[in-house]
């Protein structure tokens, strides 16, 4: 299954809102409906949400009807809708940015069509960047599980949170494709169950061993010595190493370094954002109640009660044993070593 496909006019979505029990897919012909897919979280995932913008930018380039001259404010206002759709994820800004730089590079250029043809190259780069260094990552993080090695993850970080292949799941399926006998547990990840609905989906799709947990089943399975590592995505990470990622990540991290249990982050490099000093300033997003008073239509909850639900936490560096990119694994002092990676070709 794929997250997004480009259709050369049109940007075909998986509707993740809908897995597993449905596969319906939206094919988004302006940036709006991209905007809204994210918003909606059909489309999620740090670096899946860092392609469909890219690919939002080329949209609104091509539902432009006026002339040349006009074509850079009219690209500002598209900016500015998918930048507001989601704040966590730094990949969203970064691919954005990218967009808007070759944008400006073509300011020389006469014919509207050469523009856009230059946009749908860059957002073509963006994808297939986020294909390779995912190969990447799992061939960096596969040297770190054990044969036989018991993994817990948490929420998706798989191939429908990227364009293709995952960050945490992409060194999992690295270490299944070298052979390593392993099994993973996978939190379920409350509210909106993307462990359950996504991560076991992608797992058992691939005959990779896999046990489906609540999330307040972690502390006592590593109680009981079943953990031999814990690996997780990440939409954001500060230059201290600070990591912002799903909702129950820090718990997770907190119990995993009372037990002794290895904690290590996987995620591409456009995902660290050194102008963040450290997790306080990540911004997280507060989603909907409703996401916390319903299961998918079910009230689980009194409709009248009041309810908190930030969709991310942050795990100090402290608690992160390394953190697994594309550039190679880094461990502390992050401030340092992130630093060095980042001016790593
Ligand atoms: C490969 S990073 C995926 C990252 O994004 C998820 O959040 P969401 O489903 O809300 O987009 C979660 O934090 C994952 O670790």
């Amino acid at each position: 299954m794929k997250s997004i496909e480009w259709l050369g006019d049109a940007l075909r979505i998986l509707n993740q809102s809908k897995l597993p029990a449905e596969i319906v897919y939206r094919d988004a012909v302006s940036y709006e409906s991209v905007a809204e897919a994210i918003e909606n979280m059909e489309v999620r995932g740090a670096p899946a949400i860092g392609a469909a913008v890219a690919y939002g930018f080329v949209l609104g380039a091509l539902e432009y009807q006026g002339d040349l001259d006009g074509l850079p404010a009219f690209m500002e206002r598209v900016q500015a809708r998918l930048a507001e759709t989601r704040p966590t994820a730094v990949n969203l800004f970064w691919a954005l940015r990218r967009m808007e730089d070759r944008l400006r590079e073509c300011w020389d250029m006469d014919d509207i069509e050469d523009v856009r043809k230059v946009l749908i190259e860059e957002a073509g780069r963006i994808a297939e960047d986020d294909r390779r260094m995912n190969r990447l990552i799992g061939e960096q993080g596969k040297e770190i599980i054990p044969e036989k090695a018991n993994i817990l993850t948490h929420c998706n970080a798989g191939a429908l949170a990227t364009v293709e292949y995952g960050t945490a799941l992409g060194v999992i399926r690295a270490a299944h494709e070298a052979g390593k006998k392993i099994h993973v547990y996978a939190d379920e990840t409350r509210p909106l169950l993307q462990g359950a609905r996504l991560t076991a989906l992608e797992l058992i799709e691939e005959n990779i061993s896999v046990t489906l947990i609540a999330d307040n089943m972690a502390g006592y399975l590593m109680q009981q010595g079943k953990v031999d590592l814990v690996i997780v995505g990440a939409d954001r990470i500060a230059a201290n190493g600070d990591t912002a990622n799903k909702i129950g990540t820090y718990s997770v991290a907190v119990l995993a370094h009372a037990h002794g249990i290895p904690f290590y982050v996987a995620a591409p490099t456009s995902t660290i954002d050194l102008k963040v000093a450290t997790g306080q300033e990540i911004p997280i997003e507060e989603r909907p109640a409703k996401e916390m008073r319903e299961c998918f239509g079910v009230p689980v909850a009194p409709e009248g009660v009041q309810v908190y639900n930030p969709a991310f936490d942050v795990t100090p560096a402290k608690y992160i044993t390394g953190i697994i990119t594309e550039k190679g694994i880094v461990s502390a002092p992050y401030s340092v070593n992130l630093l060095k990676l980042m001016v790593r070709s």
